[in-house]
């Protein structure tokens, strides 16, 4: 989150601990940043034994001494079930549910050094909303080429998750989808509680993008806030990069369903309005004149748009399809186009109907 705003979030607690789970899953978490620790804490609500792998000690004593991440969720009281470890055999020791909340561009190395400690008959979930630079790859493509899973056993959870309001337990839903159904319903199962709400859908491809794309259009919001447009270019925007989300996820054969959905509308949404976006916080840095080492630094945290969005245009390159906002996001961050000349160019493209697949 970006150090010169105070986001202020009430703790809406509907009764944690309240929901069992159907079976107790024994989960491993991998990475004790914001959303992982968040998302062991849910499982541990939901009924699981978790452990939560990181690489700080500092940060593992306290979650299992203080029931605290501070670093990562000042203020948060974790819930008792979740035992933290800088050791991955043993947070991996007979998990059946191995979740990724790693930094996308380094889950291919640090998966590929965990593989040997994964049980027989675990399922992957990965919580990761990138795209690896240089392949191209989602990252459950990249779960499953790291840790040799089959696609049946690899899942992607992805939502309007913003992790600070979830660690307080406030309500919201999201989507845990696989191309094999049962595995999908068996993840969702065990991170629902009163205040998580999986639905389960089989458009992997389509979900993934949605979370990775996303971060990018909100990199694009927080631009043009920061440069000082109002709810009208915002409102453009999103609605705008919903469309490019579409393109995409359709050219690559992802379910039309799936866009206006909780994992396309619904993150898209949460992401682009939220101040605890770190997405949406560095745009604003970068909007507001900030050199883009200097926005990574005001903001903290992973924002994954920064990387992914180059991915993104290499994707949607290989398969010809328009993403100009993604397009302006690559030359401001990383080819130093000032943001007026940003701006300028998309409203200077040449007029055409709206449909989303009109620019194709
Ligand atoms: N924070 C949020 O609200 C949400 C985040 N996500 C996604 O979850 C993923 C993780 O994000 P956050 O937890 O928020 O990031 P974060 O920046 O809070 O934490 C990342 C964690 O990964 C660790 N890490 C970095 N390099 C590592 C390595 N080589 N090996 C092991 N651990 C390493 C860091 O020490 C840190 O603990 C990202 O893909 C993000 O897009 C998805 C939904 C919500
Ligand atoms: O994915 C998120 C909410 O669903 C979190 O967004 P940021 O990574 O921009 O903080």
């Amino acid at each position: 989150m970006s150090g010169d705003q105070t986001v202020e979030i009430s703790p809406v607690p509907l009764g944690a601990d309240d929901a069992p789970a159907a079976e107790r899953v024994v989960a491993a978490v991998l990475g004790s940043g914001s959303w992982g620790t968040t998302f062991a804490a849910v499982l541990a609500d939901a009924g699981c034994e978790v452990r939560l792998w990181g690489r700080d000690p500092e940060v593992a004593a306290q979650v299992n001494f203080s029931r605290r991440n501070e670093k990562r969720l000042p203020g948060i009281e974790l819930p008792a079930g979740i035992r933290a470890t800088t050791d991955a055999r043993d947070a991996l020791a007979g998990a059946g549910l191995v979740v990724v909340a790693i930094p996308s561009q380094v889950a291919r190395a640090t998966l590929a050094e965990l593989r040997p400690h994964l049980a027989p008959d675990a399922v992957a979930v990965s919580l990761m909303k990138g795209v690896e630079l240089s392949t191209d790859r989602r990252m459950s493509e990249v779960v499953m080429e790291a840790l040799d899973l089959p696609a049946e056993r690899v899942a992607v959870v992805s939502g309007p998750n913003l992790a600070r309001e979830i660690a307080h337990r406030q309500p919201t839903a999201t989507v845990v989808s696989c191309v094999d159904e049962e595995t999908a319903r068996y993840v969702a199962r065990a991170c629902s509680s009163s205040y998580f709400r999986p639905y389960t859908n089989r458009d992997v491809v389509g979900v993934e993008l949605c979370g990775a794309v996303k971060n990018v259009i909100a990199l694009a919001v927080g631009i043009a806030q920061g440069r000082g447009f109002g709810y009208n270019t915002t409102a453009t925007v999103i609605t705008r990069g919903l469309v490019e989300i579409t393109r995409l996820g359709l050219a690559l054969g992802a379910d039309a369903e799936t866009f206006p959905g909780l994992a396309g509308m619904g993150d898209l949404v949460a992401t682009c309005s939220s101040p605890l976006s770190r997405n949406h916080t560095l745009g604003k840095h970068v909007g507001q004149g900030l050199s883009l080492d200097d926005a990574i630094a005001a903001t903290g945290g992973t924002a994954e748009g920064v990387k992914s969005c180059r991915s993104v245009l290499e994707l949607a390159q290989k398969v010809g399809v328009e993403m100009p906002i993604t397009a302006g996001v690559v030359a401001v961050l990383h080819e130093g186009m000032p943001v007026d000349e940003m701006a300028r160019g998309l409203l200077a493209r040449p007029q055409k109907a709206e449909g989303i697949s009109a620019e194709r």
